[in-house]
């Protein structure tokens, strides 16, 4: 088997039941895919430590252990590695975010969600979080 890689991703879930998308940069593997926000998990954090520090970085958004909600996870064999990433839930966060990393930010309704170009470990992802909502 390839290295397993921890990662942690998750959904912001906005007001309007609306799903926030985080395009990849480009020159970053899989640039330009239409992404959960969220990354790879260091050693010796939670996914939810992990989480809190990514959207931080990335969206500079604060959220809270207990209001991230697992409802998913992906485990995906790219060759390279493979990728072993729990999706949270989080409807509950402080600040608005922002694409410090990202090349771009998009709401995204849940019927909609299929449409974007993904990783191809979050297909089923997103699939199920549309159902979910
Ligand atoms: N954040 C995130 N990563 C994903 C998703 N789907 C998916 O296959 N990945 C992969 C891409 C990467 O191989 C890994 C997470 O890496 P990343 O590039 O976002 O993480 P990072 O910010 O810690 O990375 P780095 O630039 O510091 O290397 O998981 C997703 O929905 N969200």
């Amino acid at each position: 088997m390839s290295k397993l890689l921890l990662a942690a991703a998750c959904a912001l879930i906005d007001a309007d039941g609306r799903v926030l998308l985080a395009q990849r940069p480009e020159g970053k593997p899989m640039g330009g895919l239409w992404e959960f926000p969220g990354g790879k998990i260091a050693d010796g954090e939670t996914p939810e430590a992990a989480l809190a520090r990514e959207l931080r970085e990335e969206l500079d958004v604060d959220v809270t252990p207990a209001c991230l909600s697992p409802i998913a996870f992906a485990s995906h064999d790219s060759g390279e590695f493979h990728l072993l990433m729990p999706l949270f839930v989080c409807r509950k966060w402080s600040g608005r975010p922002k694409p410090l990393e990202a090349a771009a930010l998009a709401w995204v309704r849940p019927g909609e969600l299929m449409s974007y170009d993904m990783p191809p470990a979050d297909r089923p992802l997103a699939a199920q979080l549309r159902d979910l909502l």
